[in-house]
Order: structure tokens, then C-alpha cells, then sequence
């Protein structure tokens, strides 16, 4: 064993074995399926089968709190299929807070099913369906389900919808809540207004009274002409504040789902520690080396902090005997490409050991084969969102409750397991029970887009679960009015603000589109879009510091960040075309391009993630009829597009080269990382604001600031 895992070795306590009935696996040599119906049949909630479909059938609306990994997202659905909730054609939905969980979950049901993938059990995520006109089951993230209600506001196919990790409370969650709580209504009106009406239809023969008449075509117009069953109306998760919930759907009833299928231990540091990272290297080498078989899953905060231990992790394996060098990494973050975050759900090959660097996208629903051991730092990314300034960050905060509790559920789940959290266990007593909803602490302009959309006018009046501030609903309202998308009464715009609504991205990217179309640089726009939704293009590993400067300094422009990027993109598209063209090969222009970031210092990674959005939009502008032209040499045209977009996001220099923030009078500072950190110039523009212990502004270019008030005159004309 090498002396570094032995001389800072970490000491945990241990605290008390949450009970629940341990489950011995069904002999060694059964066959996969007889394996899986063995499991299938310990779980938990397998016991409360007969119950709990008695419990949907006499309540509309259903609380299901239960253990982690007790079967609720893979069995309940099974069980009401089978109990013939899916009669008539109707579908089961199941919405997950992420996408992995709902693909890999609906993978897991397809297989207990014994059916293909796509046909009865399915799921559906943005830009990819696997669903067939006979799926039954079907799993989807709950942005997904936000959007099938533009197009079906009574979504009639389901006749239950589940929704999972509640505990969430993901800003689609809270949408979804006040949503499914008017469906619900109309839909039980609707029943009983038809019946009546037929009953009437059968006592008088076939003349209907004139009213009657009418009002029973008003239906048949506005529901399509279908007589719909209540929705049924499921919220499900481990960790959830039932009485919050069942006080929403006016007193619904809840009920408790006991046991759990394997005991996890609980471990605590015995003090603070004060690095994190390196508490994280050690105890997952600790573990390597100490610890029997088992898969280890590490939360972590983001894609960078993951690729930095990533790093680590590997140099370190580096310096173990030969025999102990059997530890593969695999990292895993949401902008990673589907194939590759599902390389974590693929066995580690034999005689080794993987460990798995994973966001929040792994805390909550997934089973990932193999973990034994949680590792937990107690952190996580959040969005937090200042009203006042309209300006929303991302900082780093410690966990819920709740969140420990789900992490920790990763393990146990085919045998018993362990979770380490890196802090002492006087610290989770101080823990908040529950995040803050995200519906209260993020800019709402994308919400009231979506909301107005489905014909929700009286933002103020929506019937949330819990209302966003007043404050935060003026100020995203007054921005999209900014924005063009809302008429003067508030409405939403024709076609601007419908052209938004129907563009998958931010309001303020959404009308950035739109406006390069006008500007003829709808070409450059694209790229910055997709460009601006991935995480660090630039790679700067420490020990490279000045080889990386003087890669970047070759795409640099000086006129800011935005071009910059736009100059890598194409940069990388020429090499790939190029290498095509000589090659004819996609496999090896991949394998090319990779060699091409690394020379670079690009983060492959994120370059991929963001040629695949770029497609994704291209597709969207294309089908609204844009054509996508490119400025050409012409970037004083791309940036006063720019300033045109982002008119809310700019900022003055001051005497001491910091930045006054014009629409919030915020006093920011321009990033190490900007290409313009050093040439300050006058007037900018950007597009996020990191909180650390500076206010620094990131993506910046460099615009005229007469084009202010020339370009958004609706705001600069009278503000400032
Ligand atoms: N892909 C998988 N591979 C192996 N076992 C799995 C898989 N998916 C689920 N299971 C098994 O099924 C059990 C139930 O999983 P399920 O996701 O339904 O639980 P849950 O109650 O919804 O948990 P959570 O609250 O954590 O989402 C797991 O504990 C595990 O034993």
C-alpha cells in the first residue's frame, strides 16, 4: 500500500444502520431475468402492490413518500398498467427531473418487461424520442411534459401522470404542479358536464334543448371532441414534504411506503476538512485500497471541478503498485453526449474498479450498477437569482437534507453499502431539510414565456405551489416586454413573442436568433448560441499554463470573447472538413479533432456538446423559415447585434477599471479569463455573471456606446 493513502487516512464515525429488511441475491448462476424478477419481487413496495392501485383508483391525487431504491419510479407504473390504467390507449407518464434518469429507468422497465426498448415502456427527451404509438409507460423529463401541454393543454393521452422526485422542485416541477392541478379540474368538469349532457341526450332521444346544445358543441370544440376520463394525478418521492403537497391538492392523501431493499452506513468525518478536492482524492483512494469490491460514485460540484479530479485521480493511480493501478474514471455531467454519460451505467471490466465523478444529474432516481460506496462533500452548484439587480448567478452552497439523503440512496441498492460524507455529522444536523424551489431563486422570464404560451395570462395569479416574489415577477415580465416579446397589455407578441416561446433556449438567446436573422448574421449567432451553452470551451491545465495563453492568444480577437469563440468554432469545423475531405472517414475526423482540441487546449468535450446543439437550433431557425446568413468579414454588423441582443447586460467602464452594469447599477469586474481583461475597453457587453468573491462578468465584447440608445431605444432612450 503506497504511504500516501496510509499517512492522510481519514478517520470516519459511523453512525446508527438505517433499519430495513435485508435481502439475500437469488443464487449465482440464475439466468438475467429470473434474477431480475427475483429483485423485483424483495422490493419493497412489491408487498403493497394490491394497496396501493387500490389507493390511485379511489384518489385523483396520490402522495407516495418511500425509502430510496423501495421500487417506486421502476414498479408503480408496472402496477398500474397491469391494473389497466392504460385501457383504451390511454398512457401512463412518468416525469423525472433529468434526462439519464428517464432513459436509463425506462431501459431498466423495458427490460423487466421482457419488451424491446420504444414499444410498450419508452421515454422522450428534449431532441430525442424513443416512443411508438404503442408505448404504455412512458418516462420523460418534466420540460418535456411542459411542452407536450402547448400542444395538448388537456393532455389527453394520460390518463395518470407521475411525478417523481418532487422533492425537486425544479422550476418545470412547480409549472407542472399548478398545470396538472387545472387539467385535473377541467378534465373531472368535463366528464360530468358530458355525462349530464348525455344523460339529457338519451332521456330526450336525440333533441338536445338549444342551451344544452350549445354548450355541448363548446365542449366538443374546445376539448377536440373528447370525452375525457379524470387524470389521475401521482406525486412521488423519498425524501418530501408530504403535508406541503397534500395542503396544494386541497388535503389529497398521502401514504408511506415502508423499508428499504439494503442498509447503507452512514460515515462522517471526524472534523471539517479544509480542501475538499484532496479530502475527496484521499477517501476515494482510501477506499480503492482499504475497501472490499464495490463501484464508487464521487459527487461533485461541475464539469470543471470533475475534469480537475478526473486529472488528478488518474496521475495519482499512477503512483500505485502495479497491482492497485485498476481504477478507471468516468466522469459524468449533463452536457456530456448521451453515449458517454451512459458509460458510467456499463460494468467496469473485470478485476477493476470504477469510480465515477458525477454531478447532481446522478443524485436523484438512477440505479447505477455496481455502486457500493457514495462519496460526499456535502456541495453543490445553484442557481441563485437577485430580483432587484434582475441579474441570476450560480454559486456554490452546501446541500439539503434531502439532497444528503438522496446521494446517499445511490448505494444499497443491490447490496449493501457505505456513504462517506466529508463533514462532520454535527454539521448535517445544520443542514436545511429542503432546497429553496427553484422557482424562487431564477429569472422567470423563461416560465412567463411558457406559461403565456399555454394561454396563462394573469402571471401574478397562477396558482403556484409557492409564489415566486411579486418583485421577481415584474422584473422578468418588464424584460420581456424589453425583449419584444410581450404587447403593451402584456400579451404575448405576434410573431416575436411566439417565435421565442417556441425556440428550446433563453428568452434573451431566443431573441438574439431573432434578430440576426434581421442583421444578416444569423451564421455567427448560431455558433456564439451554442458556443455560450457549454461550459469552459477553454482548457487550461495548471501545470501548462503559458502552452494554453498562446494557443488561446491564435483565436483571440479584440474585440471580445464572442468572436473569439465564433473563430474556434469554425476553426474546428475547417480542420474536421479537411480531414473529411482527405479521409472520407468520420470515425477518424472524430478521432482527428480530438488531437485537434488537445493541440489547442479546447475542451473537446464541450466542443462536441456544442456542435450537436448548434445543429439542434439550426434546425428550429430553419423550420421557423430563417435563413441562416453569414455577416461575412462584416463583425461590426455581428457585434452591434450584439449590443442589440444583450442591451440588458451592459456596462460602462469607471476610473478605476471596474464596470458599472448599466441595468443594474451593479458594480462588476471583467474575468482572468476574458480576452478582454486587459484592454477594458469603455463600453461592453456580456453574458454572465459568476459570484465568487468578486462580481465578475464573463463573454464580453466590445461595442460603441452610442449603439445603445440607437439599437434599444425602448430602454436607453429614457433610462440612462
Ligand atoms: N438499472 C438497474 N440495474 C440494477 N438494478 C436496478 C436498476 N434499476 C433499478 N434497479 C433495482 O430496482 C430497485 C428499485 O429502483 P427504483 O428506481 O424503482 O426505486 P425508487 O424507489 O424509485 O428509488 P429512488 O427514490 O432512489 O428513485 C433498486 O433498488 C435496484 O435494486
Amino acid at each position: 500500500m503506497p504511504s500516501m493513502a496510509h499517512s492522510e487516512a481519514r478517520d470516519f464515525t459511523k453512525t446508527k444502520q438505517p433499519n430495513g429488511k435485508i435481502v439475500k441475491n437469488g443464487p449465482k448462476d440464475e439466468s438475467r431475468r429470473q434474477k431480475i424478477a427475483q429483485q423485483r419481487k424483495s422490493l419493497p413496495i412489491t408487498s403493497v402492490e394490491r394497496q396501493l392501485v387500490e389507493e390511485v383508483r379511489k384518489n385523483d391525487t396520490l402522495i407516495i413518500v418511500g425509502e430510496t431504491g423501495s421500487g417506486k419510479t421502476t414498479q408503480l407504473p408496472q402496477f398500474l398498467f397491469n391494473a389497466g390504467f392504460c385501457r383504451d390507449g390511454k398512457v401512463i407518464g412518468i416525469t423525472q427531473p433529468r434526462r439519464v434518469a428517464a432513459v436509463t429507468v425506462a431501459k431498466r422497465v423495458a427490460e423487466e418487461c421482457g419488451v424491446e426498448l420504444g414499444q410498450k415502456v419508452g421515454y422522450s427527451i428534449r431532441f430525442e424520442d424513443a416512443t411508438s404509438s404503442s408505448t404504455r409507460i412512458k418516462y420523460m423529463t418534466d420540460g418535456l411534459l411542459l411542452r407536450e401541454a402547448l400542444l395538448d393543454p388537456f393532455l389527453s393521452r394520460y390518463s395518470v401522470v407521475i411525478i417523481d422526485e418532487a422533492h425537486e422542485r425544479t422550476v418545470h416541477t412547480d409549472v407542472l404542479l399548478g398545470l396538472l392541478k387545472n387539467v385535473q379540474k377541467t378534465r373531472s368538469q368535463s366528464t360530468s358536464q358530458m355525462s349530464s349532457l348525455e344523460k339529457m341526450k338519451a332521456s330526450n332521444g336525440t333533441v338536445l334543448e338549444k342551451d344544452n346544445h350549445a354548450q355541448s358543441q363548446s365542449f366538443q370544440k374546445s376539448y377536440h371532441g373528447t370525452k375525457f376520463s379524470p387524470l389521475k394525478l401521482i406525486i412521488m418521492s423519498a425524501s418530501l414534504d408530504a403535508r406541503g403537497f397534500s395542503e396544494y391538492f386541497g388535503g389529497a392523501r398521502a401514504v408511506h411506503i415502508q423499508g428499504r431493499p439494503y442498509p447503507v452506513d452512514i460515515l462522517y468525518t471526524h472534523h471539517a476538512e479544509p480542501d475538499y478536492l484532496e479530502a475527496t482524492l484521499i477517501t476515494v483512494f482510501q477506499i480503492h485500497l482499504e475497501e472490499g469490491p464495490g463501484d464508487i460514485l464521487v459527487f461533485l460540484t461541475g464539469q470543471e471541478e470533475i475534469e480537475s479530479v478526473e486529472r488528478l485521480v488518474q496521475e495519482r493511480v499512477q503512483q500505485l503498485p502495479e497491482g492497485s493501478r485498476n481504477l478507471l474514471v468516468i466522469p459524468m455531467f449533463s452536457s456530456l453526449p448521451s453515449e458517454q454519460q451512459m458509460r458510467a451505467f456499463r460494468p467496469a471490466p473485470s478485476c477493476s474498479r470504477k469510480v465515477i465523478l458525477a454531478t447532481n444529474i446522478a443524485e436523484t432516481s438512477v440505479t447505477i450498477p455496481g455502486i457500493k460506496y457514495v462519496i460526499d462533500p456535502g456541495l453543490v452548484k445553484a442557481r441563485s437569482y437577485n430580483p432587484i439587480t434582475g441579474m441570476e448567478s450560480l454559486i456554490i452552497i452546501p446541500t439539503s437534507k434531502a439532497q444528503a439523503l438522496q446521494r446517499s440512496g445511490r448505494a444499497g441498492r443491490e447490496g449493501p453499502g457505505k456513504c462517506f460524507r466529508l463533514y462532520p455529522e454535527n454539521e448535517f444536523s445544520k443542514l436545511v431539510d429542503s432546497t429553496v424551489p427553484e422557482i424562487k431563486r431564477c429569472n422567470l422570464s423563461n416560465v412567463i414565456l411558457q406559461l403565456k404560451a399555454l394561454g396563462v395570462d394573469d402571471i401574478i395569479g397562477f396558482d403556484f405551489m409557492e409564489k415566486p416574489s411579486r418583485m421577481a415577477i415584474v422584473k422578468s415580465l418588464e424584460q420581456l416586454y424589453l425583449l419584444g416579446a410581450l404587447t403593451d397589455d402584456y400579451k404575448l407578441s405576434d410573431p416575436v413573442g411566439h417565435q421565442m416561446a417556441r425556440l428550446p433556449l433563453d428568452p434573451i438567446y431566443s431573441k438574439a436568433l431573432i434578430l440576426a436573422n434581421q442583421f444578416n448574421c444569423l451564421e455567427e449567432m448560431l455558433i456564439t448560441v451554442a458556443m455560450l451553452s457549454v461550459e469552459s470551451i477553454f482548457y487550461t491545465p495548471r501545470e501548462k499554463l503559458e502552452e494554453a495563453r498562446a494557443a488561446r492568444k491564435c483565436f483571440s480577437s479584440a474585440e471580445g470573447d464572442h468572436l473569439t469563440l465564433v473563430t474556434v468554432y469554425r476553426a474546428s469545423a475547417e480542420w474536421l472538413e479537411k480531414v473529411k475531405m482527405a479521409n472520407n472517414k468520420d470515425k477518424t475526423a472524430e478521432r482527428s479533432l480530438s488531437k485537434w482540441c488537445k493541440e489547442n487546449f479546447i475542451n473537446n468535450r464541450s466542443l462536441r456538446h456544442a456542435r450537436d446543439i448548434h445543429s439542434q437550433i439550426q434546425g428550429h431557425v430553419e423550420q421557423m423559415g430563417f435563413r441562416v446568413a453569414s455577416c461575412g468579414d462584416d463583425m461590426l454588423q455581428f457585434r452591434r447585434c450584439l449590443a442589440a441582443a444583450f442591451f440588458l447586460n451592459a456596462a460602462l467602464r469607471q476610473p478605476d477599471g471596474s464596470y458599472r452594469a448599466l441595468a443594474s447599477s451593479q458594480v462588476v469586474q471583467i474575468h482572468p479569463s476574458s480576452v478582454l481583461f486587459r484592454t477594458k475597453p469603455e463600453c461592453i457587453i456580456f453574458n454572465e455573471l459568476v459570484r465568487t468573491n468578486h462580481n465578475y462578468i464573463r463573454n464580453i465584447t466590445r461595442i460603441d456606446p452610442l449603439w445603445l440608445p440607437e439599437l434599444a431605444p425602448q430602454y436607453y432612450a429614457t433610462q440612462n
